[in-house]
């Protein structure tokens, strides 16, 4: 029934909200954290821990604010004994962003802010979320490995101490250096899925963790972050550079998507997938296999070529965090590491500035039909 709905399939370019978070032009290809250009923040060294604050307070923080910062993140990356508990619980064969969701959830109930509903305390709440999701990730794959879980180094960065839960040991400088910039270019994207799904939950005054855990489900998705793990699995099922074009052609002509290419808001290249084409090149040569970078670039060639798409951010991460020897399961928990700071920085916009989110559906099925009792069915 036309009655008084416009529809808009997938909500293409429907605009939902105001915010001051991110800046998005899919034509020129242009990504801005609160007016701060991507290649800016990467270029000029910004750290993720800077790039977070800039997310939640608008401004780059000086050095006493970021110090405070870092020392506040530093103490909540630990995990209660509850939730540790729960991990070891878990199957171990689980999929890592079904654990992180079940985790997530789990972790509000042990919240000490669990029920006030303050913008201190979910600024509170927001901080945990972001120093705890790596240790939920990072812990969860040292148990399913038999292993024990490492206690987070406040010396080390974010980026940094994600490696030293994952192996026990520090990473190198360029490891750390390439983490760091890829959880710089995953924070925000104004409204993805997962941040509007995160958004409408938050908009029926619900918790920051119901709100999160909502997102994580809308980011598990294969069409979403979760095209990260598929465009590795492509890579590895193609193993060769050389058979990579037959393999593309092949799966276009059966009218398969190709993960890592397309995207609704750009018609050119997507900035972020710059910055980690480079990265991938020079962790491929730095470990001495350029073949998952190479194979990877004439896939990007060819789908330019002859679908005029182009790659966009889960592409050049996949074979980036392949060279870096990441498990293939952890790359779209990764991208939740970073996303979070997007996540609640879009809920605490929410609550500043709160309306229900209630779209309409077009209604197409039948109408002013007679009921007809069961015994006579
Ligand atoms: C962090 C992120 O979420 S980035 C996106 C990650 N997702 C992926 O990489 C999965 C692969 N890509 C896709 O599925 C899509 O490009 C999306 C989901 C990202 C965007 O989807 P939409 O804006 O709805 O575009 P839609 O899926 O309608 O595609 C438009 C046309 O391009 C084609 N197309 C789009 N992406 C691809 C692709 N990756 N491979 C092959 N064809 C594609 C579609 O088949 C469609 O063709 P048609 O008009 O002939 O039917
Ligand atoms: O904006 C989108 O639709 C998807 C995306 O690139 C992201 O979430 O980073």
């Amino acid at each position: 029934m036309a009655a008084e709905t416009t529809f808009k399939a997938g909500l293409e370019d429907v605009v939902s909200n105001t915010s001051e978070i991110c800046f998005l032009d899919g034509k020129q290809g242009r990504l801005l954290y609160y007016g701060y250009d991507i290649h800016d923040l990467v270029d000029g060294g910004a750290s993720f821990e800077e790039v977070v604050y800039l997310l939640w307070h608008g401004d780059l923080p000086n050095q006493s604010q970021l110090k405070a910062f870092t020392e506040e993140l530093a103490r909540e990356r630990a995990l209660a004994e509850p939730v540790l508990d729960l991990l070891k619980r878990l199957p171990k064969d689980a999929n890592a962003m079904a654990v992180l969701r079940t985790a997530v959830s789990f972790l509000g109930l042990y919240d000490p802010d669990d029920g006030d509903e303050s913008l201190e305390a979910n600024y509170r709440k927001a901080a945990r979320l972001v120093a705890k999701i790596p240790t939920i990730v990072t812990s969860f794959e040292r148990i399913r490995q038999g292993l024990d879980p490492v206690q987070p180094d406040p010396s080390l960065s974010a980026a940094a101490n994600f490696f030293y839960l994952l192996r026990g040991t520090k990473p190198s400088e360029f490891e750390e250096k390439a983490f760091n910039t890829a959880l710089i270019l995953h924070a925000d994207h104004e409204l993805n899925a997962s941040t509007f799904s995160a958004r409408v939950t938050a908009g029926t005054l619900s918790d920051m963790y119901s709100a999160i855990t909502s997102a994580i489900g809308t980011l598990k998705g294969p069409l979403h972050g979760g095209a990260n793990e598929q465009v590795m699995r492509m890579l590895l099922e193609i193993g060769e550079p050389s058979k990579a074009i037959a393999w593309i052609d092949e799966a276009l002509a059966q009218k398969k998507k190709i993960m890592g290419f397309g995207h609704r808001v750009y018609r050119t290249e997507d900035p972020r997938a710059t910055h980690l084409r480079e990265l991938s090149k020079k962790a491929g040569e730095l470990k001495g296999e350029t073949k998952w970078f190479e194979m990877s670039q004439a896939i990007e060639k060819h789908m330019l070529e002859v679908k005029g798409l182009h790659a966009n951010v889960d592409f050049y991460s996949a074979s980036l965090y392949y060279s870096l020897g990441i498990p293939t399961h952890l790359y779209t928990p990764i991208f939740a590491c970073s996303r979070i700071s997007g996540w609640t920085a879009h809920v605490l916009e929410q609550y500043k500035n709160n309306r229900l989110i209630r779209p309409r559906a077009e209604y197409v099925g039948p109408t002013d039909r007679k009921f007809v009792p069961l015994s006579e069915r």
